[in-house]
């Protein structure tokens, strides 16, 4: 039986890997998040405990009541743009928070899985593997970098799992992705401007669950990469999406996003050679036109 705990479970990651856990009757599960849970209408049956991972006595005394076996560290602020103009905030959430979480893991004898990102590289030479150097090129790559050597001078087990660009239908979620990004602007008739200078390997959420599970059941430790295989710029990606919902592909512009106003810099060329996970964990991604479809399914209870 695994004890899993989950930080961030109202986000995007947190409400998959609830709906992968939840089910299992292998798993014993505790969601938390801070404020209330977004997530009690969908899954009334979920464990819930609010929890501020920026408070450090909440972390132990939540960590320390339900004495998981792992611990998956989703909650960041991963809004790239906010983190550049509130420095403070991101540091206290990517970072000290993140050795709150350590402090309780190395405590409470926890294995943590924390997720990190492709924006801790520059983007100079992607696809990247585990043993690539890390050199950020934003605020929050920067925070997340400072997370990893935290982590990584943990006295407990440990594995971090870096993911990029994860795309996926959620539960009262503020921010919208890719896939649905393109079809609603092509559907109302929009022209939108996609990129074609940042590369990237696209992450279906689901498949992120499922590389966070196959960590915890095999008690992986060290750095995986877990995203999608294929290599593609968000112009590709728009015009996948396109297609497969037969919408208007004159709508897509390409853009160059040197020449978008963002507070924060992106990264050329990131993505990941995904080899490690697939031959150690068993991690099986899909390719992005299956993402798309599954999107696409799920949208239309929406
Ligand atoms: N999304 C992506 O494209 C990528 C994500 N990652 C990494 O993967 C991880 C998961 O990302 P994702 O699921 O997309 O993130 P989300 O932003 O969707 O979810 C993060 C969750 O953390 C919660 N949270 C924020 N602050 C706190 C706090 N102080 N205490 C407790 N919970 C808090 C948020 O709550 P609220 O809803 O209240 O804001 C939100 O629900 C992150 O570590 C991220 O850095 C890496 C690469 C790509
Ligand atoms: C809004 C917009 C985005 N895009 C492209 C650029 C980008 O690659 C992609 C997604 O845009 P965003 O600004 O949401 O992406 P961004 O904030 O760059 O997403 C990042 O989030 C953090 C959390 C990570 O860790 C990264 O892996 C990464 O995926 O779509 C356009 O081409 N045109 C647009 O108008």
């Amino acid at each position: 039986m695994k004890k899993i705990l989950i930080t961030g479970s109202n986000g995007l990651l947190g409400q998959k890997l609830a709906a992968l856990l939840l089910p299992r009757t292998d798993v014993e599960l505790l969601a938390t998040s801070r404020g209330e849970n977004k997530l009690a209408e969908i899954f009334p049956t979920l464990a819930f405990a609010s929890m501020d991972v920026t408070n450090r006595e909440d972390v132990d005394r939540v960590v320390a009541d339900f004495k998981p076996t792992h611990l998956i560290h989703t909650a960041a602020m991963t809004n790239v743009d906010q983190c550049e103009s509130d420095r403070e905030g991101a540091l206290k959430l990517n970072r000290d928070a993140v050795a709150y979480v350590v402090e309780a893991c190395e405590k409470h004898n926890v294995h943590l899985i924390h997720l990190s990102t492709d924006f801790i590289f520059d983007g100079e030479d992607g696809p990247y593997d585990e043993e690539a150097e890390g050199n950020p090129i934003s605020f929050y790559g920067e925070t997340k970098l400072m997370a990893e050597e935290i982590v990584k001078q943990a006295r407990c087990k440990w594995a971090i799992l870096r993911t990029v660009l994860v795309y996926g239908v959620v539960h009262e979620y503020g921010r919208t992705n890719i896939v649905l990004w393109v079809r609603d602007s092509l559907r109302a008739g929009k022209v939108i401007k996609v990129v074609t200078d940042q590369f990237r390997t696209p992450t279906l959420a689901e498949d992120l669950a499922m590389g966070c599970w196959l960590a915890v059941q095999q008690d992986a430790e060290g750095i995986y990469n877990i995203s999608g295989k294929e290599m593609y710029t968000p112009y590709d990606m728009a015009l996948l999406v396109a297609d497969y919902f037969q919408l208007d592909k004159s709508l897509i512009d390409k853009a160059d996003g040197s020449t978008f106003s963002q507070p924060a810099k992106r990264p050329p060329r990131t993505g990941f050679i995904i080899t490690k996970a697939e031959q150690e964990l068993g991690y099986k991604p899909h390719t992005f036109q299956e993402g798309i479809a599954m999107v696409a399914a799920q949208a239309e209870q929406y």
